[in-house]
């Protein structure tokens, strides 16, 4: 595994958070992994600590990518492959509850998946077989540390935890028929990104927590507009602000927790007995692309 450039800690910015100010950029990579390019380049910069971090645009920069057509396996193992052990994914949700305005913050601990199947969200198949464990789809040690610089928001934000997100296909937005039914499947906020990539960074053994920047309170709400492109975009202005503040305040305790094996639950090693295939009837081209992600484990 490649770890020369010492990088355990990466942002995932999605709409409306495309780049980080203020970091020295140290490097820019574009690997090819067994399942292709990344979303975009990823940025590696270095924080006043030395900290490093690495940055990807999940649209990326100038947002070319819909939910549905962003690299997500190829995201994950370049991540991975640099040595990447945590990762907060930053994404502009609608919200499904009254007390979620737009600009609050929510680190979700739950997550429903409404994707269509076209995505592909698994390394697994193709001659090896592997099941994740995913009863909890977020990381809750990265929430504590997130959850307790909340205080950091500006513009009156709150930050929100253990709620359930819901993702779906898109790219068109909800019905308000199904806007309601999410409300009642007791889903309090909506995305587009979530899947498969909280899955996808399971498998990679990633520690992983998206913080959801509430944009919009969807259609459900009769009074209310339905969500356009335009009220996301408004409300990301403060959002991406904030999310910039609250990284900030979020990495140094993230890094210390992360170098110091520290980060509760520790997923390392979590895929090494998930295997199901018999060594005989393993095929060798897919346990060498895996190799790339988890080597040593096929
Ligand atoms: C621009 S509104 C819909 C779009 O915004 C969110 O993107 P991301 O999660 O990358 O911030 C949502 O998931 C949709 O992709
Ligand atoms: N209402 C919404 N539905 C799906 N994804 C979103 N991202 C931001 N707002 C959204």
């Amino acid at each position: 595994m490649s770890n020369t450039h010492d990088v355990k800690i990466a942002v995932i910015g999605g709409s409306g958070l495309y780049h980080l100010d203020n970091l020295e950029v140290i490097e820019e990579v574009n690997p090819e992994t067994p399942w292709g390019y990344p979303s975009d380049k990823i940025i590696i910069s270095k924080l006043a600590s030395g900290t490093k971090i690495a940055f990807l645009a999940r649209h990326g920069r100038g947002h070319y990518l819909t939910p549905s057509e962003v690299p997500q396996r190829a995201n994950m193992a370049a991540l991975k492959h640099l040595g990447v052990e945590a990762i907060l994914a930053f994404s502009a949700v609608g919200s499904l509850r009254e007390e979620i305005p737009p600009c609050d913050f929510v680190l979700p601990d739950q997550l429903i998946d409404r994707t269509r199947g076209q995505r592909p969200s698994t390394y697994f198949g193709e001659g090896v077989v592997a099941h994740a464990m995913f009863a909890d789809p977020f990381h809750e040690g990265i929430a504590d540390i997130v959850h307790k610089q909340g205080h950091v928001l500006e513009f009156g934000a709150k930050i929100h935890r253990k709620k359930t997100a819901i993702c779906m296909e898109g790219p068109a937005f909800s019905t308000r028929a199904e806007s309601h039914m999410y409300r009642s499947w007791g889903a309090d906020i909506i995305n587009m990104s979530a899947l498969p990539e909280a899955k996808l960074a399971r498998e990679c053994e990633m520690a992983y927590q998206m913080v959801c920047m509430s944009t919009d309170y969807d259609c459900w709400r009769e009074e209310e507009e339905a969500v356009t492109v335009e009220t996301v975009m408004q409300n990301m202005v403060n959002n991406s602000t904030n999310a910039k503040t609250l990284l900030m305040a979020v990495l140094p305790e993230l890094d210390q927790a992360v170098r110091s094996n520290s980060l509760k639950p520790d997923l390392k090693g979590s895929m090494k007995f998930s295997g199901m295939t018999a060594q005989e009837k393993k095929n060798p081209e897919t346990v060498k692309k895996l190799e790339y992600i988890l080597p040593g484990y096929y």
